[in-house]
This record gives C-alpha cells, sequence and structure tokens, in this order.
C-alpha cells in the first residue's frame, strides 16, 4: 500500500502547495500593509491574519506528517513532504504563539519608529530625526567625532535599550518552538536552512581564511583614522572607536572613503556627486537596474511592481524603511519597499534588492514550497553579484555616471579595489558575529545577564571595534541593528559576501571577461558582464531551480564548484591585498589590535 500512499502523496502535496499559496498571499498581504503604514488598526489585522494562518497550517501540517514520505519513490515528491514536514513558530499553542509575533511587532515598531533629537540641540524640543535618511546621513558624513558618539549612543538608547527584555522573551518563544520542532534549539532550527550538518565549521573555514585581509585594511584604516583624528581619539595599535567608521553599525566603511583613499587626486569614483548633477531619482535607479538585468536576457519587471512598490519615504506615516523585497506568492505581485536616497551606497541597495525580485520572477512557476533560495544566502547574492559589475568604473563609464579615463593606472585601479573594498570586506566580520552572537544566545552559552558584554567582545575580536563610551548590561547594543529585533538571521549575508564572488567569477568567465588559465590577464575586478546573454542564461538557469535541489547542485550548476569558496574573493582583491601589506610595512603600522579592549571612561 505504500504505493498507493505516493500517489495520494502526489495529489496531496499538489493541493497543499495551492493552499500554502493562498494562505502565504493574505499573510504577506497583512504583513505589508502594516509594514507600509504602521498603525495599531494594522498591526491588529497583521496579528489576526498570521493567528489564523497558523491554525490552518498547523492543520494541513498533521495531515502531512501522516504520510509514510520517507519511504516514497519520488526523490522531488520526498523534498517537498520534508520541507513541508517542518511546521516552524506556528508549531507553539496559540497564546504563545501570538506573544511571539507581539513581541517581534513591537520591537520591530520600536525600532522603525525611533526619532533622536538633534546634536547640541539641549532644547529637545524638535526631535524628529530618523535613522532613514536623516541619522545614517550624519553617521556618513559628519567628521566630528562628538558629533558621531551623540548619534551612536541615542540611536542605541532609543532602540536596544528598550528591547531587552521583549528580546528575551523572543528566545525563550524561538527555543521552545524550536523543541517543538525536534530542533534542540532555534539556532539548529536558522541552521537547518542551509542543510549541512558541519555549516558552523564551514563558514569558520571561510573566515579563516579571509582574516589576514581584513587585519590588513583594518591597520591601513585605523593609520588613516589615527592621522585624521589623533593618538588620543585613534590609537596606533587599539580597536577602532565604533562610531567613527561612517556607519551606525560599523557594518561598511564606504563612507570614509574620501579621507582614507590611497591615492588622492585620481578620479572620482565615488559617483553620488554625479548621480546628483545628472538629477538622479529612486525611479531612475530602480530603472537602471532594471535595464542591467534586462540586458542579461533576465526578466524585466512586471507592471504591477512599478504600481505596488513603494521606492521613496512616504511623508505623514510611520513605516519600516529597512529596504526589503516582497513575493506575494501569486505569480504576479513582487514590491520593493525601500526609503531611497540619491547616493552610490542606495544605488547598490537597489541592486541588491531588485535581485531578490529577479529570484522570485525566476522560480515563480515552482511549487509552492520551493519558492526560496537554494539557501538564504543564495537570496541575498543575486542583486550584490550584479552590481560587482554595475560598480566598475568601466561600467560606471559606460552609463555616464563617470568621465572618460584611460582604464590602465594602476593607482585608480588601487583606489576602486580598496572603496570595493570597504564595504565587502570590513562587512565580513560583522556578517560572521551577528548570528555567532545569536547562536550562543539561542544554546544559552551567551545568557541574559551578558548579552553586551559578550557581544562586545566578539564586535572586539573580530571586528576590532570597540564602543566610544563604556557599555553596561543597562545597554543592549544588538537590539540596535534591525535584524536581531526583526527575527531576521543574518549568516545568509556572510555567505552571500563569499559566494557572490564565486558567482561573479563563473558569470566573468561565460561572458569572456575572465580566463582562469591566465587569471590576471582580464582581472576579475575589471569584469563587466552587462549585455552578456551567455552569463544572463547561466544565472537564469541556477536561479529557476528556487530550493528544488540541495543548494550544492544549484552552485554547481553555476560556477561547477560544490563547495562555497572563498579564492574568487581572495581572487578578486589579490593587487589590493599585496598593495595592503606593503603599505603597512612602508608605514610600520602594526596589525591587529591591543590584547585587552581598555574600558572607556
Ligand atoms: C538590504 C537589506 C535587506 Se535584505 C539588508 O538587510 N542587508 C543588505 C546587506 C546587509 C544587510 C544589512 O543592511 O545589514
Ligand atoms: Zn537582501
Amino acid at each position: 500500500e505504500d504505493q498507493d500512499a505516493e500517489v495520494e502523496g502526489r495529489d496531496y502535496m499538489a493541493k497543499l502547495n495551492k493552499e500554502m499559496a493562498l494562505l502565504s498571499n493574505k499573510q504577506v498581504k497583512a504583513a505589508w500593509a502594516y509594514d507600509s503604514n504602521i498603525t495599531e488598526h494594522n498591526k491588529e489585522l497583521k496579528l489576526n491574519v498570521s493567528l489564523e494562518t497558523a491554525k490552518v497550517v498547523k492543520e494541513r501540517w498533521l495531515n502531512t506528517i501522516r504520510f509514510p514520505w520517507q519511504s516514497f519513490k519520488d526523490e522531488d515528491l520526498k523534498r517537498q513532504f520534508k520541507k513541508m514536514s517542518i511546521l516552524g513558530t506556528a508549531a507553539l499553542p496559540d497564546d504563545k504563539y501570538e506573544k511571539l509575533e507581539n513581541t517581534i511587532t513591537t520591537m520591530t515598531s520600536i525600532y522603525a519608529e525611533a526619532k533622536l533629537c538633534p546634536y547640541g540641540d539641549t532644547s529637545n524640543t524638535d526631535c524628529q530625526l530618523s535613522l532613514e535618511p536623516e541619522i545614517s546621513e550624519k553617521l556618513a558624513k559628519s567628521r566630528s567625532p562628538d558629533e558621531l558618539k551623540h548619534y551612536w549612543v541615542e540611536w542605541r538608547n532609543s532602540t536596544g535599550r528598550k528591547c531587552r527584555n521583549l528580546y528575551t522573551e523572543y528566545v525563550t518563544l524561538m527555543n521552545e518552538a524550536a523543541k517543538l520542532n525536534n530542533f534542540t534549539d532555534a539556532a539548529e532550527y536558522w541552521l537547518h536552512d542551509f542543510e549541512m550538518n558541519d555549516f558552523e565549521k564551514e563558514v569558520q573555514k571561510l573566515w579563516n581564511v579571509i582574516e589576514p585581509l581584513y587585519m590588513q585594511l583594518h591597520a591601513y584604516v585605523r593609520g588613516r583614522l589615527n592621522e585624521k583624528y589623533g593618538d588620543e581619539m585613534v590609537p596606533k595599535q587599539g580597536a577602532i572607536p565604533a562610531h567613527l567608521l561612517g556607519n551606525m553599525w560599523s557594518q561598511t566603511w564606504g563612507n570614509i572613503y574620501e579621507f582614507t583613499v590611497p591615492f588622492q587626486g585620481k578620479q572620482q569614483i565615488d559617483v553620488t556627486e554625479s548621480m546628483k548633477q545628472q538629477n538622479y531619482t529612486p525611479l531612475k535607479m530602480f530603472k537602471l537596474s532594471d535595464e542591467f538585468f534586462k540586458s542579461l536576457n533576465l526578466s524585466a519587471m512586471p507592471e504591477l511592481f512599478w504600481n505596488n512598490s513603494i521606492i521613496e519615504k512616504p511623508q505623514g506615516r510611520e513605516l519600516v524603511c529597512h529596504a526589503s523585497a516582497w513575493d506575494f506568492y501569486d505569480g504576479e505581485d513582487f514590491r520593493i519597499k525601500e526609503c531611497t536616497v540619491v547616493t552610490m551606497e542606495d544605488l547598490y541597495t537597489v541592486h541588491h534588492e531588485m535581485g531578490h525580485i529577479q529570484y522570485y520572477l525566476q522560480y515563480k512557476d515552482q511549487p509552492n514550497v520551493y519558492k526560496e533560495g537554494a539557501n538564504s544566502g543564495f537570496h541575498e547574492a543575486v542583486g550584490d553579484t550584479i552590481a560587482l559589475s554595475v560598480s566598475t568604473p568601466k561600467h560606471m563609464r559606460k552609463i555616464g555616471l563617470l568621465d572618460p579615463q584611460s582604464e590602465d593606472d594602476p593607482q585608480a585601479d588601487i583606489n576602486f579595489l580598496f572603496l570595493t573594498a570597504l564595504d565587502k570586506i570590513a562587512f565580513l566580520p560583522f556578517g560572521y558575529l551577528m548570528d555567532v552572537w545569536r547562536w550562543g544566545v539561542f544554546k544559552g552559552t551567551i545568557e541574559p545577564k551578558n548579552y553586551n558584554c559578550q557581544w562586545w567582545n566578539l564586535r572586539w575580536r573580530y571586528q576590532g571595534i570597540e564602543p566610544p563610551v563604556h557599555r553596561s548590561e543597562e545597554d543592549f547594543d544588538p537590539g540596535a541593528k534591525y535584524h536581531i529585533v526583526g527575527d531576521t538571521p543574518y549568516i545568509r549575508y556572510f555567505v552571500s559576501f563569499i559566494i557572490q564572488f564565486q558567482f561573479h567569477r563563473a558569470l566573468c568567465e561565460k561572458a569572456g571577461q575572465f580566463d582562469p588559465q591566465n587569471p590576471t590577464s582580464k582581472p576579475l575586478h575589471q569584469c563587466d558582464i552587462y549585455q552578456s546573454t551567455e552569463a544572463g542564461n547561466a544565472l537564469g538557469a541556477m536561479l529557476k531551480m528556487g530550493s528544488s535541489k540541495p543548494w550544492p547542485d544549484a552552485m554547481e550548476a553555476l560556477t561547477g564548484q560544490r563547495k562555497m569558496d572563498a579564492s574568487a574573493l581572495m581572487q578578486y582583491f589579490a593587487p589590493l591585498y599585496e598593495w595592503l601589506k606593503e603599505e603597512n610595512k612602508r608605514t610600520g603600522a602594526s596589525i591587529g589590535w591591543r590584547t585587552h579592549p581598555q574600558q572607556k571612561r
């Protein structure tokens, strides 16, 4: 009768996929309504739909697990049942599920609605500054350590500090849900996405490959910060004060390029000014990205995308400004919500989000259960991979954002690699430690009484940064980062920042812009796959798979490799790595930071 069970199982799974698509559509619509307009009414609606959906999903799940799917012959049907047999947080009893949903929504709205008073304004009357765009712009542009410290500290007082107790409750409920899904804890539940039992070891090995390059970049940047801000503010051998790196979380350092650039007086490669001079608008930025995807013979954005997306911050209402891409699971409705500003940084974020939408479009005909990335890192890597081509000076000249200029200027080349490293290399320790901290919290090795101290130990150990003021357990600095309060895993970005270079290398090869037999003949960092249908078709074929196969199969389809491999990233940055080692030797810069973080007074 197993034969009959499999025949029945096939019908059952086909129906279940259709039902889950409708449930997801309903849930995503309610979540979109709330995230794009935070009101009590929309919060209630979102919560009710969530509760209702969870009930139905749990009922279906009880039927799903009754099938003897482990003994099915059809591998694909088995894979669909395997995925569907994990219920997720809906496994919680109704009251606890509601508590968990409420806790996450409350933390997210504290973050989204946080407003700060301007620096130097002691009257504290008009404290209307939001993270996007005002505060992010201060962190990017201010060169006053005091002003930077004000926004850095106040942001943490207005977000993380207010979420500390909510977070502890969130952790308890997440672990309960994980156990109800037969996972040891929520860390194991999150890691299940990568379908490999040595995933944590793998990412640690990848970090070990990259770390020497990061240490050289850190030493060089610290030297330049020391020149600008002096020994007192930036000790030559210490950790870097977190507020001086151009970003609220010190996760990317591109905004301090202007005074850390290796060779002054070269052609400007930060195209923000050109974008403003050429009257770029958010819409033009999105159209530019759409045009690149179409040049690869990939899908154009459908009409509905342009009608339903929110690409500029709407006035007169509260909303979650953190950029996001949405699949409504009906094969037609795909949206981006982004409070876009006209900067080079946001031009890359636009490509990042458009990469998510392109993935949705490519796998829209898969069964609902497969409408996700091969793993979550793949989903984060699509847009960034395209942006690696867009960001080249060669491409920026093609689209008129840079003036025509000779290509072969080795010093300009180092400048470009350095700018890219400020985003891609600087990011890696942050992308790694975010979930090292959370895995510890879920596993219980990081306890609530040490949340903040352990956070800063990791920030110090991996990033070599330290807080500008003393921190205590009254603070909860992880909660100042969207993904922590928003229940969004983060190792996906670390994975993305490694595999996007593997994707880039494979696509450049297909575009005839890279020769693995002679890697320096056409340097990987100068490759631009624009208008290459060979590259586009290969990328599209991999994206169409969704999560229908284990991710090594998708990786192999595009790159010929079955593993994550940092060699592509190291190949891309090789010229910069050599330059940094020489430069740091020339200046006598010490590599690394002192063994004990000096506690700020
Ligand atoms: C742009 C998004 C939405 Se998926 C994002 O959260 N990113 C993109 C890169 C890293 C991470 C962050 O902002 O922290
Ligand atoms: Zn993303």
